[in-house]
């Protein structure tokens, strides 16, 4: 479980991150949504380790996580984050790139693990390609790929969805899910698209200008009756459905 309680963090006069608390159980995905600029990426750096917040505290499976003491490295053991871009080398094959990170582990078990994670995350068969050879979809699962393959109790991804077309968006989609569900990791997603966090995500937490101004079930988000914003957010996102339906009398 990953909990963050009243996590804080000001550039200069600006409060970029204001007061926010999450908690994500092992299997569920949280996705945080809002504008560009509402502060969704510094938040995720936060958890993954890469920003020291202002205020704030972090546990995992109730252990609080130390975010304040100077490090080397910046990244938190535990928790692993799948950057937008996602920084495979392009030198290595796909194999290599989720083997690079289990060099501490014997012979036998690297293979085993690299093997079981290829089919979990459906790249078995691109396994013998560079990065350069395969699809987004197919980097961003190779890139997931290496980052639970030391079972970390929490995956971070950041804009998963924003570089893929509209039929590798719905595989990562159904893909993501039962990879969180099998492996029990908790995940925080960030994503500017409410519609991909209507079909994945199991919480929705809505952000503007670093507050969260609500987490709750899709469903719920979606009937969202009071709060403005997010009632015009929920109307931006499905407009489209919505004036395909009313065009051809759906
Ligand atoms: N190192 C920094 N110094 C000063 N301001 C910063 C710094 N990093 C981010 N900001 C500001 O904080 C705000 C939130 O940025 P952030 O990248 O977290 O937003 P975001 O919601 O992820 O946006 P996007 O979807 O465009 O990536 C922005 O106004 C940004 O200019």
């Amino acid at each position: 479980m990953l909990k963050l309680e009243n996590i804080t963090k000001t550039y200069q006069d600006k409060t970029v991150v204001d007061n926010l608390s999450i908690e994500v159980q092992a299997g569920e995905i949280l996705a945080i949504v809002g504008e560009s600029g509402s502060g969704k990426t510094t938040f995720l750096n936060i958890i993954s380790g890469n920003i020291t917040p202002d205020t704030g505290k972090l546990y995992l499976n109730n252990q609080l996580i130390d975010l304040y003491f100077n490090r080397l490295i910046k990244d938190l053991p535990n928790i692993k984050l799948v950057p937008q871009d996602y920084r495979l080398k392009p030198d290595y094959k796909i194999w290599e790139n989720i083997d690079l990170v289990l060099t501490a582990y014997t012979q036998e078990y690297r293979q085993k693990r690299v093997k079981e994670l290829m089919e979990l995350c459906g790249i078995y068969e691109i396994r013998d390609k560079k990065p350069r050879e395969v699809s987004g979809g197919e980097k961003q699962r190779a890139a997931i790929a290496r980052a639970i393959a030391e079972e970390p109790l929490a995956l971070l991804m950041d804009e998963p969805f924003s570089n893929l077309d509209s039929i590798n968006r719905t595989h990562l989609r159904t893909k993501m899910v039962e990879i969180v569900r099998k492996e029990k990791i908790a995940c925080v997603l960030v994503t500017h698209d409410l519609l991909d966090a209507f079909l994945v995500a199991d919480k929705i937490g809505i952000m503007q200008k670093g507050k969260l101004l609500k987490i709750d079930t899709p469903q719920n988000i979606f009937a969202e009756k009071e709060n403005e914003y997010i009632k015009f957010f929920v109307e931006s996102a499905t407009e489209t459905v919505r004036n395909f339906t009313s065009r051809y009398k759906l």
